[in-house]
């Protein structure tokens, strides 16, 4: 069954969305944080990781065409961040599907969300996100955009490793994608994997969090975007380790596992100097 070509463009219903000091403190929990990031994962002087701001500015998925979930992973996640994020607060978002893309072995939809705060309207994040539906490809589409990322030729001047937990996707789950591909057996056996597997965005806060301290000097504040793709599947427990290239405020990256595998390819990200 054909993809929804009807929804491209169309703008869905405005949503909005709160959150408390306990739903940032999870979240950093959830993408790795622990004793040593106490100022994301405690009330005392409370901060929040940039990468929620990814959370703050979804909306409810609308529906896309008939097609077996367990055959979509999320592909790309963007964002900008207008203003470092309160610990407790809440935001009005609209979004629409922007293109759908015929990569052959499957279809690539891409959308861009805007939220706005909800008391005085002022914009606080962009996002622009992809999810990939195998299986759903030659429908004889165009193929998309290329984009022109290129790795730096030369050793990145950052290395960092990040262990992630046998139990990371139960525990990120809590922060509201309760996606079964993250937690059923049963259901990442249907989708061809052999457990389930590791959240896009889990993956993408560990990153995160990574060029926060190592580029950022820890303070959310300067972290102003951050954009990649998601390349091939992390396992829950699986270490994590982020290269990072540093050329004033523009920061290319790339996250790979132990085994070299790249995860999260074509890494940008934007670091004030402030
Ligand atoms: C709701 C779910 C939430 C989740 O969190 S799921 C977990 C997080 N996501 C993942 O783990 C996904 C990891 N990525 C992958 O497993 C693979 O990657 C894909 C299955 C997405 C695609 O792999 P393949 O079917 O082998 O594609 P190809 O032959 O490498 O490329 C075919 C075309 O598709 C483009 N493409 C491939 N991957 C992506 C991507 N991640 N985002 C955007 N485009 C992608 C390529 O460039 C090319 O297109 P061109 O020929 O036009 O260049």
């Amino acid at each position: 069954m054909p993809l929804d070509h009807s929804l491209i463009g169309v703008e869905g219903p405005a949503h909005e969305r709160t959150w408390t000091t306990r739903d940032t403190m999870l979240y950093a929990l959830g993408v790795g944080a622990g004793t040593s990031e106490l100022e994301f994962t405690t009330e005392k002087g409370q901060r929040v990781l940039p990468t929620f701001a990814v959370l703050a500015a979804q909306s409810p998925g609308r529906r896309l065409g008939d097609f077996d979930p367990a055959l979509l992973v999320h592909a790309e996640q963007g964002f900008e961040l207008y203003r470092e994020l309160p610990p407790a607060g809440g935001v009005r978002t609209t979004s629409k599907v922007t293109g759908i893309y015929d990569k052959g072995s499957g279809a690539l939809v891409t959308s861009e969300a805007r939220a706005v705060d909800l008391d005085t309207g002022e914009p606080v994040v962009s996002s622009r996100s992809a999810v990939f539906i195998r299986g759903e490809g030659g429908f004889g589409g165009d193929r998309g955009p290329r984009d022109a990322w290129v790795l730096p030729d030369r050793a990145p001047d950052h290395k960092v490793t990040y262990p992630t937990l046998p139990e990371q996707a139960l525990l990120y789950r809590l922060s509201g994608d309760g996606n079964p591909l993250h937690s059923d057996p049963e259901f990442a056996a249907r989708a061809g994997f052999d457990r389930p597997i590791l959240h896009g965005l889990c993956t993408y806060g560990v990153t995160g969090r990574a060029l926060l301290h190592a580029v950022a000097g820890s303070d959310p504040g300067r972290f102003q975007a951050m954009s990649g793709r998601f390349t091939s599947p992390v396992l829950p427990g699986e270490s994590l380790t982020v290269s990072i290239w540093v050329d004033g405020e523009n920061v290319h990256f790339r996250t790979a596992k132990d085994d070299g595998t790249v995860v999260i390819d074509r890494g940008r990200a934007t670091i004030s100097r402030r």
